[in-house]
């Protein structure tokens, strides 16, 4: 615009007034999102069952076959050009239009006082400035920048904008045209002008001659589409009335067609007003135009002409019976043009200044409350719809609309100059909220047919009524140019055929059975929800249980092994000090053996057996570059070479000496249950190494190779050797009980079988004649003292050891040791220290230092 572009105010801050700032998430909501959910709600079905749905057949029978729609209001501004006086120079033919320049019937009485007293100067200075189609910025003017300290202030979120250029038909097109072709369509709507005295409203509603407003420009867009239809089975109506408002003497509504009169308001309905049938354009601007100069003007202080009443116009359009094919019916389009709010001069003090108490007695002040009310109800359900609309005759009639339930477009139209600045500002900051209203319930008729008309045409008529729309009663003989008189009464009933009925109460159960259907749905998917949560939440809890579980085992695991140590060195500095390594491999097998029971970890005896192989002088896996597997595969040869030998044994020793090998071998068979049995296998293992160890000094391929005799000679001391670490064995008992059990009773039925082995071992030398030597039963004797020398080993060490003879070298041998009369100093000492006096002369204290000597007499009757 030339004029219409004003300069920004330097040195100003934006404040964006829209949108709103969104409301900050409810601490509950917070809270739900944070915290688990505790319980899980019960499910609501008797509450959805017993649910009820309207049974109204109104809404049952429109709502099954009209789509609900939501939609916001539409909120459109328009900038009314500063100077009128400059476009008339310019030639602009669409605004040539001060009421004074309107064609259209003005009011005679009137029209000169006007003339005379417009006298205003107005500044050339804009406050508003058009940032795009959808928002203005709003600048003080310098005199109030520095007295108020105002700012810019950004509005937006507008429908459209349109600027000071903007034509009519612009205007039309764009806001207007949409609801017109609804309106042919079959849905109602309405279009509401507000703003300031002076600012256009009057201009874009009903314009001039030669720049009509919305209302010719609807109609002639109405009739247009009308003369186009083949088949015109539609009547139009049109009524038009005014609700002025005198000071001090309350709302009065009129009747502006012609002959009309004072109408009246009961219950949301207006009596008496009448309806006229419309048939073209012309016929149409006609009446409007007579109404306009029916219309109540004053001078205010913004408008030579200011309409001082509230003007509406309803265009009804009425479907014919006979031809009912679309869904164009019983629609209504309301067209509204509000008085101006305006401010006043007031002298004193404090100046000039806007008179909000006049504002609120206006009725567009009444009819923002309103739509303010419905904005914050439907922004929080819980703040109730005030009632705003009983303060004034034309809220009450536009109830409908006030309350959501019918679709609207509001226009505001705002001047642009300096001094309009606080009208402006004002207008713009009571409408931002408008534009978040919604029309949610808003039900139109669609997909219609011959069959639902009358059901639909009842609905609209009774909505009609319902909204105070009246009812037309058209005087048919008068022709379609006669005025019908406007029903006082309430539509007088309709008759509904019982089809109709019964297809209603069809649709009334359908439509309970969908919302039934749908509350159960969102329930069911609200236990779900709550079900997910919950499963989650254990699932968490489950890991962080397990994760406990975890790290206590590895403490316990640790606990265990420094038990382990401990107890290991305590042995080591009483016992086993001297001990063959056969005995500290026992000591490893246990503990690993203890290891494996609280860690499930397999390897561990496979590394036990490992080392123990190592002990007795295998090479390590690692070194041979063998793998635990090949290891255990030597094992099992190992096992197999060793029954092959027991059964050459069997085939060249008599009777019991195969006996013997066969008991021996019972240890060894049980190497195979080592995948098995992890428990047993450690057990087992114990025994099996104790018997390796026995073995150790002995090659196998000498072993085959030896000589059936030397077999029977070294077997006695291969059990010996046996009892002497099985006892050692013995002394490392396991803490958990089962296992120790377990162990205890391995060592039992080793040591039974092993005294058995040693019985036919005797009885095989008592058999070749060889006589038994004392020394050979003292060397036993050492033997199982060894056995004895911790009284807290197995019971199975107490047993009484069956006396047996030796072979002969052996025996001389072991005579020649024992005659040695070795002590054990160390242990002797000890012996001192815990009986407080030496032991009796004579009585040798024989310890594992013993063994070891006779552990080397061994290796040398074998060489
Ligand atoms: N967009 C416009 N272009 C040209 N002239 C305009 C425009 N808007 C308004 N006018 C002119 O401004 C004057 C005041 O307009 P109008 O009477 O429509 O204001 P109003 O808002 O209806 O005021 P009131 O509420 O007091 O009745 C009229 O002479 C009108 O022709």
């Amino acid at each position: 615009m030339e004029n219409g572009s004003p300069v920004l105010c330097p040195n100003t801050v934006t404040v964006r007034r829209n949108p709103h700032r969104r409301a900050r998430a409810t601490p509950a909501a917070k809270t739900a999102e944070s915290n688990p959910p505790s319980a899980i709600s019960s499910f609501p079905l008797q509450e959805i069952l017993a649910m009820e749905v309207p049974q109204n057949p109104k809404d049952n029978s429109s709502s099954s076959v009209q789509t609900p729609l939501s939609e916001n209001l539409k909120v459109y501004l328009r900038v009314r050009p500063l100077q009128l006086k400059n476009l008339k120079k310019s030639g602009n033919p669409g605004d040539q239009n001060s009421r004074l320049g309107h064609v259209w019937p003005q009011n005679p009485q009137k029209k000169k006082v006007a003339k005379e007293k417009i006298v205003k100067k107005k500044s050339t200075e804009a406050c508003i400035t058009i940032n795009d189609d959808h928002s203005v910025t709003v600048c003080p003017p310098m005199a109030l920048q520095e007295t108020r300290r105002s700012k810019s202030e950004v509005y937006e979120g507008f429908s459209h904008v349109f600027s000071t250029e903007s034509s009519q038909g612009e205007v039309y097109e764009r806001m207007v045209s949409p609801l017109v072709e609804d309106f042919l369509k079959g849905k109602s709507g309405m279009l509401t002008a507000l703003g300031p005295s002076g600012s256009g409203k009057t201009h874009t509603i009903f314009g001039s001659p030669r720049v009509p407003g919305m209302v010719p420009l609807a109609l002639q867009h109405i009739f247009r589409t009308e003369s186009n239809d083949s088949r015109p089975s539609r009547s139009y109506y049109l009524s038009i009335f005014e609700i002025y408002s005198e000071k001090g003497k309350g709302e009065k509504m009129y009747d502006l067609s012609a002959d009309g009169g004072e109408l009246t308001m009961q219950q949301f309905t207006i009596k008496g007003l009448k309806e006229v049938l419309i048939s073209n354009a012309g016929e149409a601007e006609s009446l409007v135009a007579c109404a306009i100069a029916k219309r109540a003007t004053a001078i205010t202080n913004a408008n030579s002409t200011s309409s001082r009443s509230q003007c509406i116009i309803n265009v009804r359009r009425v479907a014919n019976p006979d031809e009912v094919d679309d869904a164009s019916n019983c629609a209504i389009l309301t067209i509204a043009d509000l008085a101006g709010a305006e401010k006043e001069k007031r002298t004193g003090n404090q100046g000039t200044r806007l008179l909000e108490a006049n504002f609120i007695n206006n009725t567009s002040m009444v009819f923002g409350l309103c739509l303010r009310s419905l904005f914050e109800h439907q922004r929080n359900p819980k703040k109730p719809l005030q009632k705003h609309f009983q303060n004034s005759l034309l809220t009450k009639y536009l109830r409908g609309y006030l309350e959501g339930k019918k679709r609207m477009t509001l226009i505001l139209t705002v001047k642009a100059g300096e001094e309009d600045y606080l009208d402006t500002t004002f207008l713009l900051r009571q409408a931002s909220p408008y534009m978040k209203i919604k029309f949610n319930n808003v039900v139109e008729p669609s997909n219609t047919n011959k069959r639902q008309l009358p059901t639909l045409c009842t609905f609209e008529e009774q909505k009609r009524t319902k909204y105070s729309v009246p009812e037309p009663c058209v005087n048919e003989g008068k022709g379609h140019h006669e005025e019908g008189v406007l029903s006082h009464e309430e539509p007088s009933g309709h008759t509904e055929c019982p089809a109709t009925k019964s297809s209603r109460t069809e649709l009334a159960g359908t439509e309970r059975n969908h919302l039934i259907m749908q509350n159960f749905a969102k329930a069911i998917w609200q236990v779900l929800k709550q079900y997910r949560d919950k499963l989650k939440s254990a699932e968490n809890e489950n890991q962080t249980l397990q994760e406990e579980i975890r790290k206590e085992k590895m403490r316990y695991f640790e606990l265990e092994k420094q038990w382990q140590s401990s107890r290991c060195s305590t042995c080591s500095m009483e016992d086993c000090a001297k001990a063959d390594s056969s005995v500290v491999t026992s000591f490893e097998l246990q503990r690993d053996l203890d290891e494996y029971r609280f860690n499930d970890v397999h390897e561990i005896n496979l590394n036990s057996f490992i080392k123990v192989k190592e002990s007795e002088g295998y090479e390590s896996p690692e070194r041979r570059g063998f793998s635990p597997c090949e290891d255990i595969n030597s094992c099992s040869k190992l096992v197999e070479v060793k029954e092959a030998r027991i059964n050459k044994v069997d085939e060249t020793t008599p009777r019991n000496e195969s006996d013997t090998a066969k008991k021996l071998m019972y240890v060894e068979a049980d190497d195979r249950s080592l995948t098995t049995n992890p428990i047993a296998f450690g057990t087992l293992q114990s025994h099996n190494l104790v018997k390796h160890d026995s073995c150790s000094s002995v090659e196998l391929d000498k072993l085959s190779e030896q000589d059936e005799e030397s077999t029977s000679v070294e077997s006695p001391l291969q059990v010996a050797s046996f009892i002497h670490c099985n006892a050692h064995a013995c002394e490392t008992q396991p803490l958990d009980s089962s296992l120790s059990q377990s162990t205890s009773e391995e060592s039992d039925r080793d040591s039974g079988a092993l005294h058995e082995d040693q019985e036919l071992m005797a009885e095989r030398l008592d058999s070749r004649h060889i006589p038994p030597t004392k020394d050979v039963e003292s060397c036993q004797e050492h033997n199982i003292d060894v056995h004895c020398s911790d009284p807290s080993t197995d019971t199975s060490c107490k047993r009484e050891k069956p006396k047996r003879r030796l072979l002969p070298a052996s025996s001389t041998l072991l005579r020649d040791f024992s005659n040695m009369h070795v002590e054990d100093d160390i242990e002797a000492s000890k012996q001192v220290n815990r009986n407080g006096k030496k032991s009796a002369k004579g009585e040798k204290i024989r310890t594992q230092g013993n063994i070891s000597l006779i552990r080397m007499l061994k290796s040398n009757l074998r060489f």
